[in-house]
């Protein structure tokens, strides 16, 4: 409350005046405007590196720092353009500006470089972008969004068959081909925060091309990896194990969590960025069927953004609860509210697990009793 009633003071403009007249205020003063003039710009800083990742400019600079004039002929851009360019990339630790009007590599640039993953999202944005133009609009639900299409089940009422043919497989193609892209880490931290050895048979429920039963497989050779998915996307799994050599270690199952059981025998079972795609009612059907599979005592993970807390995480709270609005299906939940969906499924000893990005995925576990 004590905060709270300080942000209303803090409203005031004749208190502003007067509070930004002292040195150490003045510097609050100084910190909130510069956090309030970024949440303005989101938009242009996202922008510009979208043009950097569409003109290739970290590749280009990878080898060495350049002179603007060698980079706007590189990125057939006029002078002007590729300083302002690069000046702006520059303020947003992209780029760096090197002594003699060179440009090299700046750390963030180099951090996008050595993720590709990054730059795949970074493109995908522009869909998101175009369903958040009239936000208010889109919070009343009066919006036909890009990504609602993007994503063929987001469309899926309770009993509807899953979305099939031709003009939905590009869809398929294209959402598994974007997680698969940026499951690698994910799969990484969750088999680093929940060991695999010691289990028997570990199920990967949404599993989208088969990343993270390919980690699973060569972390944990003893356990049997399986996974599950719909028939489109099952059958994208197969093909990359194949690429991969790792068709022979892993069960592939083609499945609709919605009508049909899950195959049994699991003593792990995963939903990897799942649950959220999808609202109470259709999450609470598909823990439903995770406790059927599971055998008595086994253990249901759940890795994927969860916010919510005190805290209230920018990149669960704001950024995936926005993107899930306009994909037209899902939230983004708190522990507690996962928490509750699991007890009332019959599962217990909930309990966090530390995962070391847990920017990307929280991750939770229960044990069906
Ligand atoms: C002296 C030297 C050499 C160094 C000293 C300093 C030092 C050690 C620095 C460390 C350098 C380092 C290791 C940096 C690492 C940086 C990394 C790993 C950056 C990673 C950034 C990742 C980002 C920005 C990921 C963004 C992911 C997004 C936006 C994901 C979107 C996902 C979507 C849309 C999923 C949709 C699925 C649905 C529908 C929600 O279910
Ligand atoms: C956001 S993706 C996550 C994929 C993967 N777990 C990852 O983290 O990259 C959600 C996955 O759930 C799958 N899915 C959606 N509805 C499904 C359903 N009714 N039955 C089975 N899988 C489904 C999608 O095909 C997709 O692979």
């Amino acid at each position: 409350m004590l905060r709270h009633g300080r942000n209303l003071l803090l409203a005031n403009p004749s208190f502003q005046k007067w509070a930004a007249s002292f040195p150490l205020t003045r510097l609050v003063a100084e910190r909130q405007s510069n956090a309030l003039f970024d949440i303005c710009s989101g938009f242009v800083y996202s922008q510009i590196l979208l043009a950097c990742v569409r003109l290739d400019l970290f590749t280009k600079l990878a080898g060495g720092p350049r002179p603007i004039v060698s980079v706007a002929e590189d990125l057939d851009l006029s002078f002007d353009a590729t300083q302002r360019l690069l000046r702006a990339a520059t303020a947003l630790k992209l780029v760096d500006h090197l002594e003699g009007e060179r440009y090299g590599l700046g750390e963030l640039g180099a951090a996008l470089l050595a993720n590709p993953s990054i730059g795949a999202v970074v493109e995908h944005h522009a869909l998101l972008y175009a369903d958040l133009t009239d936000p208010v609009a889109l919070l009343r639900g009066d919006v036909k969004t890009e990504l609602s299409g993007y994503w063929p089940y987001a469309n899926r009422k309770p009993g509807d068959p899953a979305p099939a043919g031709a003009d939905v497989d590009e869809a398929y193609a294209a959402y598994s081909e974007l997680m698969a892209q940026s499951q690698l880490d994910i799969a990484e931290d969750i088999l680093d925060a929940f060991p695999p050895t010691g289990h028997r048979r570990w199920l990967d429920v949404g599993g989208g091309e088969g990343v993270f039963v390919s980690v699973l497989a060569i972390t944990a050779p003893e356990v049997e990896a399986q996974m599950l998915d719909l028939p489109q996307v099952a059958a994208r799994a197969r093909a990359a194990l194949q690429t991969r050599g790792m068709l022979s270690r892993v069960t592939v199952h083609e499945g609709d969590f919605f009508s049909d059981s899950l195959p049994k025998g699991a003593d792990v079972l995963s939903l990897i960025r799942v649950l959220h795609d999808h609202d109470d009612e259709a999450a609470r059907a598909i823990i439903a069927r995770a406790h059927d599979a599971l055998e008595p005592g086994g253990t249901l993970l759940i890795a994927e953004p969860m916010g919510g807390g005190r805290g209230s995480d920018r990149v669960s709270d704001a950024y995936f609860n926005f993107y899930l609005l306009a994909m037209g299906r899902g939230r983004t939940r708190s522990v507690a509210e996962i928490t509750c969906l699991l007890e009332a499924s019959g599962f217990s000893d909930v309990r966090a697990v530390a995962s070391r990005r847990p920017m990307l995925a929280n991750i939770l576990v229960a044990q069906r009793v």
